[in-house]
């Protein structure tokens, strides 16, 4: 088949890349240089003149909670501009077949864990990142309503759980938890800094996936997009707290100081944990353990930390 991945210079992009087994098939991923999602009469034409078997639409602006915060109208813009755009292109250029990623963001704030793919929609959203989830849900809808409209198409949504791993940001203004807590605990064990800062009380819990387990979720979903159901969320099936994430952090780097808490910071939705139940029945569950994979995360940012230096001497 001829794929068009959309976001393909991404985490969750480049983790698919990574996974992609040779010559399997045709992967198309543009950069967003080469095409901008946001601009509709770019992407339709791209969409028609590639005319791809499958979308997997990866793109999106991203970004941890202060992101979010900072940034509504471009977080929900952009990712609405660009999700409208690649459905709608796809759909005009009859591309039978695409996976759109969608967010465990989409659930209501006060929705019951673990999370329901039935209950997207069924109350308010969680206001730190409303803007990008109405986007998320808007793009997931519309998936649903071109599918039920065109026996010839079948659009598929894929929500995955909080995710972090290789070629993720790093970046303190746009980072999400894990990557920002690598990077804090490297720093204090580099300084000899006795605490590193939590935001918020700790007790927040999240589900975090190795985005590489993501890339192999993705590629079974490939493989056997007719038995996915119509929305699926992916998950690990476990959640954590804050605390508990920062503690992995510091064991499996090796550093023994304490923590403080800033409870000044904002935490979000108290807990964020979706149901694998369909996931279960679908056949697919993520194969690495967290500290395993918080190591091989450690190892690829040290190397950028080198590498990084070693281009500004
Ligand atoms: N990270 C997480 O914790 C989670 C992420 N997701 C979802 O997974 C998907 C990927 O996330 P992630 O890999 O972390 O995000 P990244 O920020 O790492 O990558 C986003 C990608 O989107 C591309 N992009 C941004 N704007 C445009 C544009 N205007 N036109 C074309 N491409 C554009 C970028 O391309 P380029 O680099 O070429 O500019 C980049 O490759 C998103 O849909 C996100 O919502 C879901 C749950 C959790
Ligand atoms: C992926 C998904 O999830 C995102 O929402 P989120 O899960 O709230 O994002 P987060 O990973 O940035 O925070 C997780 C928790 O962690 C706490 N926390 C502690 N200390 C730090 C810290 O130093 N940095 C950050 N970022 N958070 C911290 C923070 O207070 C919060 O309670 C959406 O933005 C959106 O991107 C989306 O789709």
């Amino acid at each position: 088949m001829k794929i068009l991945l959309t976001g393909g210079n991404g985490m969750v992009g480049r983790n698919i890349r990574d996974r992609a087994e040779q010559g399997r098939h045709e992967l198309v991923a543009p950069p967003s240089r080469e095409l901008d999602l946001t601009d509709a009469a770019a992407t339709e034409s791209y969409v028609a003149q590639l005319k791809p078997d499958m979308i997997i639409h990866a793109a999106g602006r991203v970004g941890g909670i202060q992101a979010n915060m900072a940034h509504p109208v471009e977080f929900l813009v952009e990712n609405l501009d660009m999700g409208r755009n690649i459905v709608i292109a796809a759909r005009k250029a009859g591309v039978p077949q695409l996976i759109n990623i969608g967010s465990s963001c989409m659930y209501p704030r006060a929705a019951p864990n673990p999370l329901e793919e039935s209950a997207v929609l069924t109350g308010e959203l969680e206001p730190t990142n409303e803007g990008y989830a109405l986007a998320k849900v808007m793009t997931a809808r519309l998936c649903d309503y071109v599918s039920r409209s065109d026996p010839h198409l079948s659009y598929k949504t894929l929500i995955p759980c909080n995710l972090f791993g290789l070629h993720d940001k790093f970046d303190p203004a746009v980072s999400h938890l894990l990557p920002a807590i690598i990077r804090k605990v490297d720093e204090a064990k580099r300084t000899g800094a006795g605490t590193v800062e939590i935001w918020g009380s700790g007790e927040a819990r999240r589900e975090f996936m190795f985005a590489s387990d993501l890339a192999d979720g993705i590629w079974t979903a490939v493989e056997r997009f007719d038995e996915l159901p119509a929305t699926m969320n992916m998950g690990v099936g476990t959640d954590h707290s804050i605390n508990d994430y920062y503690a992995a952090v510091a064991r499996v780097i090796g550093w023994q100081g304490s923590f403080t808490h800033d409870l000044s910071k904002p935490v979000g939705m108290k807990q964020k944990l979706v149901s694998v139940a369909l996931q279960q029945q679908f056949g697919w569950m993520p194969a690495t353990p967290l500290d395993e994979a918080i190591a091989e995360t450690y190892a690829h940012y040290r190397t950028l930390e080198e590498a990084s230096k070693e281009t500004s001497k």
